[in-house]
């Protein structure tokens, strides 16, 4: 078994690595890895932490040992308020957690649960786009703290700032919906370009930059080196999405790229994990994913779009603040005008 550490910057007495953070860490560790590879290693603190920063790596570590490294490293603001007893992010791979997971796979987000109850979102979306019409001056695309919501705002950004990619979508909503009729959750698997500007959004800006932090349960070799126990895992989706090697023009929202593609946000495919992999996966994904697709394809079909202010798209700014999601700097102004 190998005994070294994977490589990583130099480290400072008592904060180890903490000052190469700065504010925006998922881009820090994205300049790091550039020097010292897809697999660092450093010190948040008192924490040997290990950064996946490609799909190789981030598959050794989401799948392939999944079984050791699927417990959480529970932050210490997190523990404070006693959260991580309750809330299944947290919760230790044990019985409390797998019967909360079976609840979700069984109960909550089956096909069956999610079709059966469509009805409610259908008429959340309604009251939605009647909401819109009567602001029709200025929608704020209010930042939460959701992931949904802020991928949302993305995604509307994105289409503003590349007015051909709006025009595309609306073609296609046009062609398949037709003009006046509403959208349903059963139609968006015939919208292949809806999907493909979701997926493009994720890529670029996954809402959970660095998925949850996982902790080794025991020590592992990695590609030749030691992970010991206790150290903290981060997987950086937003590297990831942003790889050169793995992507061409990465910076680019280019949602053409996965018209012929069949890659995925599902967990199978390591380039694109935003909602993370293996037995943590996310499992709220096939919620999410009905949920954007409605909502974005409504707003499109429904209204016209201009950004406020009179800002040109190539303008417009896409500054990202990190937080526990990773949200737009600042909110999006977007004018709608119903169709
Ligand atoms: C765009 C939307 C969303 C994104 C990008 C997202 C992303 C993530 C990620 C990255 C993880 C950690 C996965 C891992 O460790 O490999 C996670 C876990 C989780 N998510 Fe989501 N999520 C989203 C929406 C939702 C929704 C709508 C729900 C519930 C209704 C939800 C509930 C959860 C729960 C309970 C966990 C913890 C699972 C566990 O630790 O076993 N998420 N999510």
């Amino acid at each position: 078994t190998p005994s070294k550490l994977p490589p990583g910057p130099a480290q400072l007495p008592i904060i180890g690595n903490l000052h190469n953070l700065g504010d925006q860490p998922h881009k820090s560790l994205a300049d790091l890895a550039k020097i010292h590879g897809p697999l660092m290693s450093l010190k948040l603190g008192q924490v040997t932490t290990i950064v996946a920063s490609s799909p190789a790596v981030a598959k050794e570590i989401l799948q392939k040992h999944d079984q050791v490294l699927c417990n959480r490293q529970v932050l210490l603001a997190i523990q404070a308020r006693d959260h991580h007893q309750f809330g299944m992010p947290w919760l230790p791979v044990e019985s409390r957690w797998r019967n909360l997971r079976k609840v979700c796979n069984s109960y909550i987000f089956t096909t069956q649960k999610l079709d059966s109850n469509q009805e409610l979102r259908r008429r959340k979306i309604e009251e939605l786009m009647v909401f819109v019409v009567p602001v029709a001056y200025q929608v704020l695309f209010v930042a939460g703290t959701d992931t949904t919501s802020s991928t949302l705002e993305w995604a509307m950004a994105e289409l503003l700032r590349n007015p051909y990619v709006l025009v595309k979508a609306k073609e296609e909503l046009e062609q398949i919906i037709g003009k006046g009729n509403p959208l349903q959750e059963s139609d968006i698997h015939k919208l292949p370009y809806l999907q493909s500007i979701i997926k493009e959004t994720f890529r670029l800006h996954p809402p959970v930059p660095l998925l949850l932090p996982r902790k080794a349960g025991a020590e592992v070799a990695i590609c030749g080196f030691a992970v010991p126990k206790g150290a903290q895992i981060l997987v950086n989706a937003w590297a990831i999405g942003r790889d050169p090697s793995t992507w061409d023009a990465p910076n680019s929202f280019v949602p053409e790229r996965f018209m012929e593609s069949s890659v995925d946000v599902k967990g199978n495919n390591f380039e694109l994990i935003p909602f993370g992999g293996g037995r943590r996966i996310c499992p709220g994904l096939p919620l999410a994913l009905r949920m954007l697709h409605m909502m974005l394809g409504s707003l499109v079909h429904w209204f016209d779009w201009k950004l406020a202010d009179e800002i040109v798209p190539e303008k417009l700014d896409m500054e990202e603040k990190f937080g526990l999601t990773l949200q737009k700097a600042k909110p999006l102004l977007a004018i709608p005008t119903p169709r």
